[in-house]
């Protein structure tokens, strides 16, 4: 295993049984994924962007260890990953924040059931709250927040956990263009302090490229790896207008014309 090597797929697939349209009571298999060999570095920021149904999710479940492939392995330094972990954290559309809770109370919650002290849970709640700009508000409750907000609680929850991966599903999805721009330049900033693995899966190719060392992209279901596009900018942070700058550009352009080739035709991207 390369010394710097996180997580690696090894022609992984995917398969659900499903029922058959075309025969009452009958099953068939349906295969989500195929054929998925890539790794992701240590601290490494990797975005995955496809059409919809090419299976991002189910490769997210993957390797969280929600699901186990039908074929193939994944493993994380150097060992098979056959369930989930506390090193693996998750962040996904909805905000999943328990309503009864204020912002404080929902990042302590999970660190209780962990067998976390109370005074450092409390400790650990508020740094992880300044990180995310939400000092200010910790004792509110999910529904006194915005949705930006509510989302930046899930972020800083996640990591409260102190995960090695931290694993997003389309986390800014349902979210205002503008907050959406806004949280990306924070999660990259909180990525380059933290310096976590940050596995991202979003439908935008414009996030895709602002956020990705490498961006995968994947092919329609089943889904497979297309191709791995480097995006060499560097100093996404310093420069405001960055997704002008004529290597964003480049960058977007290629990846937007690899989601237009013939195979895509048909499919919701
Ligand atoms: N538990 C399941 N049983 C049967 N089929 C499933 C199951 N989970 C996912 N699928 C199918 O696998 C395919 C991939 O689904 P998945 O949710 O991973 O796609 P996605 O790329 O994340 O889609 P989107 O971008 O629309 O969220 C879809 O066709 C879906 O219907």
């Amino acid at each position: 295993m390369p010394a710097n090597e996180k997580i690696r797929f090894e022609n992984v697939a995917k398969s659900f049984i499903v029922r058959d349209p075309k025969q009452k009571g009958a099953t068939q298999q349906f295969t989500a994924v195929k054929d998925l060999s890539f790794t992701v570095k240590e601290g490494e920021f990797i975005t995955l962007v496809g059409p919809s149904g090419c299976g991002k999710s189910t490769l997210l479940d993957l390797i969280s260890g929600l699901t186990r492939p039908t074929s193939g392995r994944i493993y994380m330094d150097g060992r098979e990953i056959t369930g989930p972990g506390l090193d693996r954290g998750i962040v996904f559309q909805q905000y999943a924040l328990f309503p009864w809770k204020t912002a404080r109370g929902n990042i302590e919650f999970g660190l209780e059931a962990k067998g976390v002290p109370k005074h450092e849970r409390k400790e650990l709640a508020e740094h992880f709250l300044a990180l995310v700009g939400l000092s200010a508000f910790a004792n509110r409750y999910p529904h006194e927040l915005s949705g930006g907000m509510k989302q930046r609680v899930a972020i800083a929850r996640s990591l409260a956990f102190n995960p090695d991966v931290l694993l997003m599903d389309e986390p800014f999805a349902a979210l205002d263009a503008q907050t959406r721009e806004t949280l990306q330049s924070e999660l990259l900033r909180i990525w380059q302090k933290t310096k976590k693995t940050i596995i991202f899966i979003t439908h935008g190719i414009d996030e895709a490229v602002y956020l990705g060392e490498r961006v995968v992209v994947l092919t329609p279901g089943p889904g497979t790896v297309k191709k791995i596009v480097d995006i060499p900018l560097k100093h996404r942070l310093d420069d405001a207008d960055i997704r002008s700058h004529p290597e964003f550009v480049k960058a977007r352009h290629e990846v937007w014309s690899l989601l237009h080739e013939l195979e895509y035709q048909g499919a919701y991207i």
